[in-house]
């Protein structure tokens, strides 16, 4: 994919940093080259959806911010509502044998790369964050929110199942007993019921206080040996980033016969028209 590379002056919360700013279609890479850190934008109208081509990009991005020596990377939304509505529905419904292959192939990619990342991450949730929205900012190291929009694993009030992957990441953030509950009841939470759980770091009144505030817990590593770190993040999750490796192709054949069944066609039919005649109203 061409990308364009810009050099942009562009103000900042605490002055004018030359940032350097990379772009495709769907996603926007800029490094502040003061601090180092690499925010990372997704930019899929209207809800940021996650189909095979986001996905791609995010995983392209990510691979470019470790190759550019970022120090760290917070992932945003250029919506102002939306984080991202999780997987893009339509790539599951009524699927193309090939083209849902390669969007889940890259959904695995995208988060074994974003939960795997070497540098620090953070998530700026400036909007709504449901299900694949809520895997991406759990697969962060800290988390910043917005008030009045929701975050959580909805999957089971869609009539489907979010893979063991998914489990890890909510479980990297949550206890156990939380996790749980919340799944099974297929639970959203409201930014101040996910900072009282922990589900969330902090709350921002704004996205430029969210996007500071990740700046802020990825400073924290300033004074840390880079490579430590990193060896000390790999080895936490190791196990979760080992199983998803090794079970990758099973993986992938379980969500294809999961998603044929007729029951769960019918079901997201049914939530694809809700979505829609909500929309209409
Ligand atoms: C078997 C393996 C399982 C794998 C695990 C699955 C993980 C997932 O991520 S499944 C997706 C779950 N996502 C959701 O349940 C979110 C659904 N969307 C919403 O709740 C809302 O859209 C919103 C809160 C994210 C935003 O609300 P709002 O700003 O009011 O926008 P609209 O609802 O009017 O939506 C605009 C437009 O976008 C379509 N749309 C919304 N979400 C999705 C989606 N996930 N996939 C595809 N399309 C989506 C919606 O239908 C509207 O379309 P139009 O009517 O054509 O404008």
């Amino acid at each position: 994919m061409m990308r364009s590379k810009l050099l942009s002056l562009v103000p900042c919360a605490t002055g004018p940093f030359r940032t350097m700013s990379t772009t495709t279609k769907l996603t926007t890479v800029e490094v502040n080259d003061k601090t180092g850190i690499a925010t990372l934008t997704m930019n899929r109208p209207p809800v940021n959806g996650l189909n095979l081509d986001l996905l791609r990009d995010l995983r392209q991005s990510i691979a470019e911010i470790e190759g550019n020596k970022s120090r760290g990377l917070i992932l945003t939304s250029s919506n102002p509502t939306i984080f991202s509505a999780g997987l893009d529905i339509m790539e599951m419904y009524k699927p193309d044998k090939e083209r849902v292959r390669a969007f889940w192939t890259a959904l695995q990619d995208a988060w074994l790369a974003l939960y795997g990342s070497s540098v620090p991450t953070a998530a700026a949730i400036n909007g709504h964050s449901p299900a694949g929205g809520c895997l991406l900012a759990t697969s962060c190291e800290y988390r910043v929110m917005l008030p009045k929009f929701t975050i959580g694993l909805n999957e089971t009030k869609l009539g489907i199942v979010a893979p063991m992957w998914f489990m890890s990441s909510f479980l990297s953030v949550l206890p156990r007993r939380e996790a749980e509950r919340a799944l099974n009841q297929g639970r959203m939470f409201t930014t101040d019921e996910a900072l009282q759980i922990g589900l969330v770091d902090e709350a921002a009144g704004t996205k430029e206080e969210a996007l500071e505030k990740c700046a802020q817990f990825i400073g924290t590593f300033a004074k840390v040996n880079p490579i430590a770190r990193a060896l000390t993040k790999q080895q936490f999750r190791a196990a979760e980033l080992e199983q998803l490796e090794s079970e990758r192709a099973q993986d992938l054949e379980k969500f294809l016969f999961f998603i044929n069944q007729p029951a769960v066609q019918k079901g997201l039919g049914i939530y694809l028209e809700s979505l829609k005649k909500k929309a209409k109203n």
